[in-house]
């Protein structure tokens, strides 16, 4: 599958604390990407170097392209909006340079990819909080978006406007967008996401869905140096690692089944002795929030 962009060895701290520790992971043309962990695991913080708000202390986000063109909704959107539709897009379009002539037919086409028509010449003060977030999508797609970025996107909506705007996502997703999104809400998981972006630990963990697919092996081994286990951090979860008496280091790690056989192979080949190898089930890792 052809990558939008990859992010390599990405390590954030924010005061001295470790955030993102050394991560690496591809982002694939036209998939949606959930990311999920626990709050303050970093999603936003990972959203934001995605979107070029905020750099990346080691590493880098490499795009498969120039000129990127990359939308961003944050999690608070502004919602005491006296414009109508019309007029707010209108104006933010024009800020960010955009002709007359190009704006108009835009605003045109997102009011009726986003069904909002009919509402077009109401404020957005009155909107619903769902219609809300529909005109920060659109705000954030004026321009012709190769990536959207949202942060939250769910949050706060009941359930009939979370599954409307599920199927907005989805219906982006069909014209060739890409999108990243954070989220706490499971449910939207199961429906529309193609890959979940786990942040545990400081590291980032991949996993492509269907999620009922996926199965995990526990596996314990020793090793003379845990920092041999850095270009595995892709695939490998460390839950804990321990130095023993003889000066080597006891590992256990998490691990997706099907990568078995390459991580074997590439653990022998760093001298790792294998001690355990049982298959775990803890799905509810990926639905783990507060
Ligand atoms: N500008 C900043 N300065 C200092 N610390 C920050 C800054 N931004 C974020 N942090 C800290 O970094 C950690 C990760 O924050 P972030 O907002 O990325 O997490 P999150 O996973 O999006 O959380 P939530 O689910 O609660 O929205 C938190 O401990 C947060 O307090």
């Amino acid at each position: 599958m052809n990558s939008l962009f990859n992010a390599q060895n990405i390590t954030k701290q924010y005061r001295g604390i470790k955030i993102l520790d050394n991560v690496s992971f591809p982002i694939d043309h036209n998939q949606i990407i959930a990311i999920v962990g626990k709050n303050g695991s970093g999603k936003s913080t990972l959203l934001k170097m995605i979107a070029g708000l905020i750099t990346p202390d080691h590493g880098s986000i490499i795009p498969s392209k120039q000129n990127l063109k990359i939308g961003y909704v944050p999690e608070v959107s502004p919602s005491h909006i006296l414009f109508t539709p019309q007029e707010y897009l209108y104006q933010m379009g024009r800020i960010r340079g955009m002709a007359k002539q190009e704006l108009l037919p835009r605003i045109n086409y997102l009011l009726e990819l986003f069904s909002l028509v009919d509402v077009q010449n109401t404020r957005i003060i009155n909107f619903s909080k769902g219609m809300k977030q529909k005109i920060m999508i659109m705000q954030a797609m004026l321009d012709e978006t190769d990536l959207l970025i949202l942060d939250e996107p769910l949050s706060g909506l009941d359930l009939t406007t979370q599954n409307e705007l599920e199927q907005t996502l989805h219906s982006l997703k069909q014209q060739g967008m890409t999108i990243i999104l954070s989220c706490h809400e499971t449910k939207l998981l199961d429906h529309v996401v193609d890959t979940i972006l786990m942040i545990h630990n400081k590291k980032v963990m991949r996993t492509d869905l269907p999620l009922k697919d996926v199965t995990y092996n526990q596996l314990i081994f020793d090793i003379s140096n845990p920092t041999y286990l850095e270009d595995l951090s892709h695939l490998i979860e460390i839950n804990h690692q321990t130095q023993l008496a003889t000066g080597f280091y006891e590992v256990n790690i998490r691990y997706q089944a099907q990568h078995t056989d390459d991580l074997l192979q590439q653990l022998l080949l760093k001298k790792a002795s294998i001690k355990q190898l049982m298959p775990i089930n803890d799905k509810e890792i990926f639905i783990a929030n507060d």
